[in-house]
């Protein structure tokens, strides 16, 4: 079957039958009926070799019955594993999708601010698909059976109707009182421990810091109690959830005995035949069943609906906003007005009402005190953070919303930490595009970073991920060099010279210049503004408070 039903990811024709969710789940319907619909032969069955064979005691008819309930269980068991194996290529199918989609829209949560939301993501994920490739999405679609097990029931005693329905609601109502007593709980000590161990995880990669000064048992001391105190929580939903799995058996228990103590009253008053309370007990069972898979489970599906609640909030926060059409009346290069930006919680803006144009071929130098917001400005003119008022348009397109694959290719950027991403230097240098190693080496020499290229083991194709070994400095030149790969239109370099010795500086100044030249727009954030005078051609100054000033060179 998964064979042909190859559900994974974006399937080609050629490799199996592409089938959408929705039909997938249509057949596990299908499918399930007919489950039910065997099963349910089996107590008919049962009642007439009780009411039928016992009095004419005819062994044909008996062997005809036995080999009739026969077929119809191995029927409802191919069915049954058919409908496991849909079930499984559909949670496969439906996990894969997620995790792209849910890592994307984490990345961009993430960029807003909230990394524990973006960092629990593919835990939920993995959640989820734990539930939907367990026996829960099983469990569900056998509540198909219940209306047509109680039919049965109905029409062979009003009573057992009564009993069944009084039993499933009790156990129904014993997974509720579970779900309620422990389902916060659950969540907040997740929550808990996954904070507290990404805060840990935080500290060992302050690892020279930590042991350097002699923080380690200050840091474990902080670590201990959060993480006591999510255990305590854990361990105490699931005390509770164990008395309650106690009481569930109880309850199976109960229905046993409920059952038969009316089949037998009934017997005795002539109501029924021998035959219709063995078919009861038999039905009984069957419409109770699945609920009481499902409280047993219930855990699974409750931290299952808990991981989709938080995914589809995921998916809607980090959703891209709406693209808006380019402003073909706006100046080319880069053009911000009336930008008011806000640090997150914070009571006043970090800049207020904020103009001005960067023609292309125009260099500006931004300046200003430690936290006076250079980097909240750049992230928010790169469009990576929305402003409380204004906009930001490079050569007429918002930066915010005008799709990233459209802007992204027309802006340098080099942010405060290096960024690399796993692959050589060539591929970090070229964005990872098959622009060959020609553009990648125009880009390092541009900011003349050739030579220590050079100098690498393996140069060009040196590692140059997080995990490469690079020095500060090796890996920020590339960094460097990938903001002026491929000509953008726009560069933006945010303390570009921080770790750069002294060739290396007057080799960026140069490149600054030389990318002007050919006419990309250049901003770049320093602290030194003399170093670059005659290079840029003015100075756009933070001043903290939400003031600012444009100061052009003369
Ligand atoms: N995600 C955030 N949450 C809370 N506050 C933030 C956040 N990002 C920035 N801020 C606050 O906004 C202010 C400006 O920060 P920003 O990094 O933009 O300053 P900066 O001018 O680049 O500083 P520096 O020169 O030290 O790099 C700071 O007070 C900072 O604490």
């Amino acid at each position: 079957m998964s064979a042909t039903l190859r559900l994974r990811g974006p399937v080609t024709p050629a490799s199996g039958v592409r089938l959408p969710v929705a039909v997938v789940l249509f057949v596990c319907v299908l499918l399930s009926v007919a489950v039910q619909g065997t099963m349910l032969t089996t107590p008919l069955l049962t009642m007439h070799v009780f009411d039928g064979v016992m009095q004419s005691r005819n062994l044909d008819t008996l062997w005809v019955l036995a080999a009739a309930m026969l077929v119809a269980l191995l029927l409802g068991g191919t069915l049954q594993f058919l409908r496991a194996a849909l079930l499984a290529a559909l949670a496969e199918q439906v996990g894969r999708r997620l995790q792209l989609r849910a890592l994307a829209a984490s990345v961009r949560i993430a960029l807003g601010g909230d990394r524990t939301a973006a960092g629990r993501v593919l835990q939920d994920v993995s959640a989820l698909r734990r539930v939907l490739g367990g026996s829960v999405p099983a469990d569900v679609l056998d509540l198909l059976s219940i209306p047509v097990a109680f039919g049965f029931l109905w029409l062979l005693h009003p009573l057992f109707f009564v009993v069944a329905l009084a039993m499933t609601l009790l156990q129904g109502g014993i997974g509720l009182l579970a779900d309620g007593a422990t389902r916060d709980t659950v969540a907040a000590a997740a929550l808990a421990e996954g904070r507290s161990r990404r805060a840990l995880l935080g500290r060992l990669a302050q690892r020279d810091a930590v042991l350097g000064l002699g923080l380690l048992t200050i840091v474990l001391a902080r670590f201990a109690p959060a993480q006591a105190r999510s255990l305590d929580a854990r361990f105490g939903a699931e005390r509770r959830a164990r008395a309650l799995a106690g009481l569930l058996e109880l309850a199976v228990f109960a229905q046993q005995i409920a059952i038969v103590s009316a089949g037998v009253w009934l017997l005795i008053g002539q109501r029924i035949s021998p035959g219709s309370m063995l078919a009861a007990a038999t039905m009984v069972s069957f419409a109770t069943r699945p609920v009481v898979h499902l409280v047993g489970h219930w855990r699974d599906w409750s931290e299952g609906i808990a991981a989709a609640t938080r995914l589809v909030a995921v998916a809607r926060r980090g959703a891209p906003p709406a693209p808006v059409p380019g402003d073909p009346s706006a100046p080319a290069g880069l053009h911000a007005e009336g930008l008011t930006l806000r640090a997150p919680g914070a009571p006043k803006p970090l800049l207020r009402d904020l103009g001005f144009t960067l023609p292309p071929g125009g260099a500006l130098l931004l300046a200003g005190p430690n936290g006076a917001g250079k980097t909240t400005l750049i992230r928010a003119l790169l469009g990576l953070a929305e402003p409380e008022a204004g906009r930001v348009l490079l050569d007429g397109s918002d930066t915010l919303r005008t799709p990233r694959s459209e802007t992204g290719p027309r802006i340098g950027y080099l942010p405060q930490e290096a960024q690399l991403l796993d692959g050589s230097v060539t591929d970090n240098v070229g964005r990872f595009e098959d622009a060959g190693t020609a553009a990648a080496v125009a880009a390092v020499r541009r900011v003349g970073a050739h030579d220590a290229i050079g100098r690498l083991p393996r140069g060009y194709d040196n590692a140059a991920g997080p995990e490469a070994g690079l020095s500060g400095g090796q890996a920020r030149l590339v960094a460097l060099a990938r903001a002026f790969h491929g000509a953008p239109r726009l560069i933006v370099l945010d303390e570009p010279e921080a770790g750069l010795d002294g060739a290396a500086r007057a080799a960026l100044r140069e490149g600054v210049a030389a990318a002007r030249a050919e006419g990309a727009a250049v901003l770049l954030v320093s602290h030194d503004p003399t170093a670059w005078r005659g290079i840029v051609d003015g100075v756009l100054r933070l001043k903290g408070g939400g003031d600012w000033a444009l100061e052009m060179a003369t």
